[in-house]
């Protein structure tokens, strides 16, 4: 990976390319980038990790409220967002029947009735049977357990979208 690529673009190229790192957060790339020059990918999550870890607990709470639900309106609409699309539809989202939509819809809406943000998961690392068992036994934690759970699927989610965006980013832009 070209560090020194990632370290040369400018202010409007890098929060184009790493925006949606964290879904519909690009006030942590504007942020970050600040920091620059960056040692290495690591280097970059680091910062990533410590703007995620300095918000407040509702500036966390803001920050999952960003995140569509899984097999969800913007899914159903075609509104999600293309990292979130892939991600949705390699766990199996898209390929719902109908009685596991209905489940899904309900288990989603029990979570975020009982903890006022979204059931959040990173879909790469979990197949739909993972995610239905996750989500209902997540379902029994307490609010702020669920927060710091919700935050390291977050930033595993942002870690998976920041190598492909460097890994990729090798053939077109870096
Ligand atoms: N509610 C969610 O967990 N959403 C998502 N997880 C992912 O990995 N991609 C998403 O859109």
């Amino acid at each position: 990976m070209d560090i020194s690529a990632v370290n040369a673009l400018t202010y409007e190229e890098f929060v184009e390319l790493f925006g949606n790192v964290v879904e519909k957060s690009p006030i942590i790339s504007a942020a970050i980038w600040s920091h620059r020059p960056f040692k290495d990918l690591t280097d970059i999550e680091a910062h990533i990790t410590e703007f995620i870890h300095s918000l407040s607990d509702s500036g966390k709470e803001g920050l999952l409220r960003c995140h569509p639900d899984l097999a969800g309106r913007d899914l159903q609409s075609g509104t999600l967002t293309r990292e979130s699309r892939e991600e949705q539809s390699q766990a199996g989202m898209t390929a719902l029947d109908s009685a596991e939509i209905l489940l899904m819809h309900r288990l989603n809406s029990e979570y975020k009735e009982r903890f006022g943000f979204p059931f959040i998961i990173c879909a790469r690392l979990n197949n739909k049977a993972d995610i239905v068992r996750r989500l209902s036994e997540r379902l029994k934690n307490d609010r702020a357990a669920e927060r710091e759970l919700a935050i390291e699927e977050v930033k595993k989610i942002s870690s998976l979208r920041l190598h492909n965006i460097v890994l990729s980013g090798i053939q077109t832009k870096l």
